[in-house]
């Protein structure tokens, strides 16, 4: 809320992203990922032998720098689905500027302070997830527990449809579905910029037995020459630094994703 992007934008956002899983999986293959690239369109990645797939169809795009795209991934049907990438990721860096400031000031520190350690040349990747109905929701999830690796994640969760469920103290709790929101989701890189004041929160999609249920995630990932550690005004004799300056975490992240373990716990000190 109070983001500063219309609803009518959004609208257009959910629209270009039923319609691209719509398209004939003929269509949907042009943009199909390569072996070995974690860009373009398809299912859960096989990283290992015996890993439990994830019920998922996805379009994996780098948005920003400009020079990290990978333009032969950007589907060309819907029309102005490419344009209206671009708006968004430009709508969406004034967010993350004005987001990662309000996180410094809540914290009294410097409002520059995370924006500094995140660096002016910061990843961004968009994640068009789709979730077919799925016979056997009691058996398959759409999206295994875990917690993002960004330092924040900007999250369009599908509109009518809920699916996405937040574990609090062992319990799983269902996300209310909240019109005309974008919602920040923090990610372990947050939390180690924040000496673990700021917890990245795990988080899951269950799958449904009716409905298609779709969802826009933008990552926000430090580049890979940052290096992340709690911030200075945050470590003191009665709060001792808690993770252990890290690069490249997005590296180490997807590996201990498919494996279903927690990142966080290679950071810790
Ligand atoms: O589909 C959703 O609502 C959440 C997606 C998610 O957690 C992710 O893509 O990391
Ligand atoms: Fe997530």
């Amino acid at each position: 809320m109070n983001h500063g992007i219309t609803e009518e934008f959004l609208d257009k956002i959910y629209k270009l992203t039923k319609q691209f899983f719509a398209l004939p999986a003929e269509e949907k293959q042009k943009c199909a990922r390569e072996t070995g690239n974690i860009q373009g369109y398809g299912n859960d990645m096989i990283l290992s032998d015996n890993q439990v797939l994830d019920w998922i169809d996805r379009l994996f795009l780098t948005t920003y720098p400009q020079d990290k795209r990978q333009l032969q991934f950007w589907p060309q049907v819907p029309v102005g689905f490419s344009e209206t990438l671009h708006e968004y990721t430009m709508k969406q860096r004034v967010v993350i500027e004005k987001f990662f400031k309000a996180m410094a000031r809540s914290l009294e520190l410097e409002e520059n302070c995370f924006l500094k350690m995140y660096g002016e040349n910061a990843i961004m990747n968009s994640r068009f997830n789709f979730f077919p109905p799925c016979p056997r929701p009691d058996k398959v999830i759409g999206i295994k527990p875990h917690a993002d690796g960004s330092a924040i994640t900007l999250l369009l969760p599908d509109k009518d449809v809920e699916g996405l469920q937040f574990l609090k103290d062992g319990k799983w709790y269902k996300a209310p579905i909240v019109p005309d929101t974008i919602l920040i989701n923090l990610g372990d890189q947050m939390e180690i910029m924040s000496n673990g004041i700021y917890k990245s929160p795990v988080h899951r999609v269950v799958t449904n037995r009716e409905k298609e249920r779709i969802s826009v995630a933008t990552f926000c990932v430090p580049g890979p020459d940052k290096e992340i550690q709690p911030a200075n005004g945050l470590v003191s004799e009665a709060r001792p630094r808690l993770y252990k300056t890290i690069t490249k975490y997005a590296e180490l992240h997807y590996k201990y994703y498919q494996q279903g373990r927690r990142t966080i716990e290679a950071a810790l000190i």
